[in-house]
């Protein structure tokens, strides 16, 4: 690969504008320069970490630079001196520093994605980086995934979850089944049909995946899963209605959970933008969970209502829904920052086994495989 060189750099007062062979020019503060500066002294490489505290950053100017081919020299008003790599400097041109940071999601609708989501055997998944990273890709790309030949237990299905970052304990536990059970307060504990839903909206951290895993369907029918891609949705009220994406990509909507002596509560916006990309990152949506809210007006209590029955309504349109039947031996893994699920009613004995997989622990897996920056 070639090195990328420096043309040329100026000092304009406190920037130094730096024009890269490529012409790319990027303009950097003393501050940021002096904070980046990569010495023994200022900085250590082999945690990747500052040496110093921000409050100790000397006010300093810059007194020269000397551009030496793929690296730049600043002499600071302190006599100290920095070194920069040309290809460090570069990472910081403002687009290609945001872009690298995007998740280039591929949105879908209805069923159009059945035939290109990631299905790999256990083994392939657990034992090779292919395998792994085909997974990974997988819930990047559409939010979902499938792993099959697993053991169709909540053991097996756990060891799934650890290759995926980890159980995120709950006030369910780390691994938990979903079965009808009358005695607890939930409509997920039931045999109704649920619809579309993100879970643990209340949370202030909710799951970042998803995994379910049918242990047992005897007796009746129904109990399919449903998917629907939020990002498409979100998308969809951003054409069609712009001022109720705007609304719901800003105002709190408030949840709350109380279930078996706990209480949740948190306000976060239903569809929330990344701050750097401002691409969306995440949807929090469950119509039974939301508080009861005060409104500051009259005018933002009705535009509640409406931006979130026009956002529900493409949620729960059927030629957005991907409808299937959950199998014994294959886990479905799925972003619950993005897709929203539901199910069926059905009859019959249903248990499905699963757990959750924090953001922060999934996207660990996902940067270490280079799938993300
Ligand atoms: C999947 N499992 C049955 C464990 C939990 C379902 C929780 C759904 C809940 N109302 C929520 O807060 O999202
Ligand atoms: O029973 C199912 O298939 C899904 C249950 C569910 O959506 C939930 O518990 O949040």
């Amino acid at each position: 690969m070639r090195i990328l060189g420096i043309k040329n750099a100026k000092i304009d007062d406190t920037t130094l504008d730096v024009h890269f062979e490529n012409d790319m020019v990027v303009c950097f503060e003393d501050c940021w320069l002096r904070d980046h500066c990569r010495c023994s002294k200022c900085f250590v490489t082999n945690t990747n970490l500052r040496a110093n505290h921000l409050i100790e950053l000397p006010d300093v100017t810059m007194k020269s630079v000397i551009v030496n081919g793929s690296e730049l020299q600043v002499t600071w008003s302190d006599e100290h001196e920095s070194t920069y790599d040309a290809e460090f400097l570069a990472e910081f041109e403002m687009k290609a520093w945001v872009d690298r940071r995007r998740i280039n999601h591929i949105i879908w609708r209805g069923d159009e994605i059945s035939h290109k989501v990631a299905r790999i055997p256990v083994d392939k998944f657990l034992k090779t980086k292919q395998g792994a990273k085909a997974i990974f890709q997988s819930i990047l790309d559409y939010g979902v995934a499938f792993i099959e030949e697993v053991e169709p237990t909540l053991d097996g299905t756990a060891v799934v979850a650890e290759a995926l970052g980890g159980i995120q304990q709950t006030l369910f536990g780390g691994m938990w089944d979903i079965k009808v059970d009358e005695s607890l307060n939930d409509t997920a504990f039931m045999s109704i049909p649920l619809p579309q839903h993100t879970d643990l909206s209340s949370f202030t951290d909710p799951a970042g995946l998803q995994l379910l895993h049918s242990l047992e369907h005897t007796n009746g029918e129904g109990g399919e899963t449903v998917l629907v891609d939020g990002f498409y949705a979100a998308a969809k009220l951003k054409e069609e209605h712009p001022r109720d994406y705007d609304f719901l990509t800003k105002f709190p909507v408030e949840a709350e959970y109380k279930f078996n002596g706990h209480s949740f509560r948190h306000a976060a916006p239903a569809i929330e933008l990344d701050m750097i990309t401002n691409d969306v990152r995440q949807i929090r949506f469950n119509s039974y969970d939301r508080s009861p809210m005060a409104f500051t007006n009259g005018d933002d209590c009705r535009t509640y209502y409406r931006s979130l029955k026009h956002f529900a309504s493409s949620i729960e349109n059927k030629k957005n829904h991907w409808q299937f039947k959950l199998k014994p031996g294959v886990v479905m893994v799925f972003d619950n920052f993005r897709l929203l699920h539901g199910r069926t009613g059905f009859t019959g004995r249903r248990v499905l086994g699963g757990t959750y997989v924090s953001r922060t622990n999934w996207m660990d897996k996902a940067r270490v495989l280079e799938l993300i920056h």
